[in-house]
């Protein structure tokens, strides 16, 4: 595919990956329109158009498709009503990576039935319910530790570990309040007591062979990512057997685009976790490792571009900078001294408002090797406070 610039490109979703992936678009002179469903998104600050609407809404994705008529779609959250995707791409519309992959995406359950029931990869132990009851059920089934999420949410939103049958039903109020969009179902899963997790960022081309990032590791809390770095350190065999995986994966969902596939590694294994058909919040740490980040190797992938070469500028990190209460006027402190060390840099997203643990921004730093890294990330990170 050999594409003219620019191109109109619209995104669904406009928080801190889409900010990145604008400036990104941009840099190339591509025309930007960001949707979100709250106003002064971060993407939006920096987008040439911007619109408000339910994402959840077939007849808002109409209104926005038709008043700007984009070139390609590019969904940045899951939360979004992807059966009206499919119509836009069969109306010649491209979506990215492909519509049907964002409706894989979009549920766990989907996407957990393509990778466990339809291509055999190994995942946790998992099963599904939409009552109390069956939970009971189910997790008698798998057994305890498990995890509990919304077969719809990201970002750890409605996740809770259940150590025991005692735990079971306020783990189901959780899910059930903190679920995106219009489910009432949840998926239990084995917990695995991993060595580490790890995102393999994976970029499918159109015309060319996927390629890889060297893998990032990182550490969560609440289901939510707390510090990012690259390269995790996990063996070469366990690093081509992740990318056999993901491969298989990505091959299934077709289209073009960079993922985040994540797995948990346990001493023996490599276990498929999900993916994001999009930049990963973890792959943030790109923005100070590599040569292109995964925003520049999205945007690449999406138009057809070359990626002649990836580099691991050295063992980097990212840690996040979070909220800890409620506010709708956001000013931060100790700036400067959390850019007074070498190699340090932040993004400061420019959320609106926050409420406790939203994420706000994220401090990336680099090292003489990732223990380094790691400290001076979260380092900067902790000097930096909501006020
Ligand atoms: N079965 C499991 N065993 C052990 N830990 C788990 C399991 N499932 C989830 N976790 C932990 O919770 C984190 C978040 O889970 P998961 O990736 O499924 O949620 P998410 O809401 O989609 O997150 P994100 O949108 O940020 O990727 C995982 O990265 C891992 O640390
Ligand atoms: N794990 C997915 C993820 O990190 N997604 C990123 O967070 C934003 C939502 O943030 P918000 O909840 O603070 O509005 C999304 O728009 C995306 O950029
Ligand atoms: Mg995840």
């Amino acid at each position: 595919m050999s594409i003219k610039l620019p191109q109109k490109l619209m995104l669904l979703g406009s928080g801190e990956l889409g900010k990145e992936f604008a400036i990104a678009a941009q840099r190339l002179g591509n025309y930007v329109i960001a949707v979100d469903r709250y106003a002064n998104a971060p993407a939006m600050q920096v987008a040439d158009a911007y619109e408000v609407i339910s994402m959840l809404s077939a007849d808002d994705l109409e209104a926005v498709v038709t008043k700007y008529k984009p070139d390609i779609i590019i969904p940045e959250i899951e939360a979004i009503r992807t059966e009206k995707l499919i119509e836009f791409e069969q109306r010649g519309i491209t979506v990215i990576p492909t519509a049907a992959a964002t409706n894989y995406t979009m549920n766990r359950d989907r996407i957990r039935e393509l990778a466990h029931q339809k291509l055999g990869i190994r995942t946790a132990k998992y099963g599904y319910a939409t009552t109390l009851e069956e939970l009971i059920a189910i997790s008698d089934e798998i057994g305890f530790a498990n995890v509990v999420k919304p077969v719809m949410s990201s970002s750890g939103k409605g996740q809770s570990v259940v150590q025991d049958d005692s735990e079971v039903e306020r783990a189901w109020n959780y899910a059930i309040a903190n679920s995106r969009g219009d489910s009432q179902k949840v998926i239990v899963e084995e917990f695995i007591n991993f060595e580490i997790e790890i995102t393999l960022l994976t970029i499918k081309q159109w015309n060319t062979p996927t390629i890889f990032c060297s893998p990032i590791g990182h550490r969560q809390e609440r289901g939510d990512y707390q510090e990012s770095w690259q390269p995790a350190e996990i063996s070469e065999d366990k690093i081509l057997k992740a990318q056999e995986i993901a491969i298989k994966v990505t091959d299934a969902l077709g289209g073009a685009g960079i993922f985040g596939v994540e797995f948990f590694i346990t001493k023996d294994e490599v276990i498929f976790s999900e993916l994001s058909p999009r930049p990963h919040d973890t792959g943030m740490v790109t923005l100070i490792s590599q040569n292109l980040n995964e925003f520049e190797l999205h945007l690449r992938a999406i138009l057809g571009l070359p990626i002649p070469h990836i580099e691991l500028l050295g063992a980097s990190a990212s840690a996040v900078i979070l909220a800890s209460e409620k506010s709708d006027s956001i000013a931060f402190s100790g700036v400067a001294d959390a850019l007074s060390e070498k190699d340090v840099d932040i993004r400061l997203f420019g959320k609106p408002n926050a409420h406790p643990y939203r994420r706000m921004g994220v401090a990336l730093a680099k090292g003489a090797n990732v223990q380094e890294a790691r400290e001076k990330a979260t380092r900067a990170a902790s000097k930096i406070t909501i006020i």
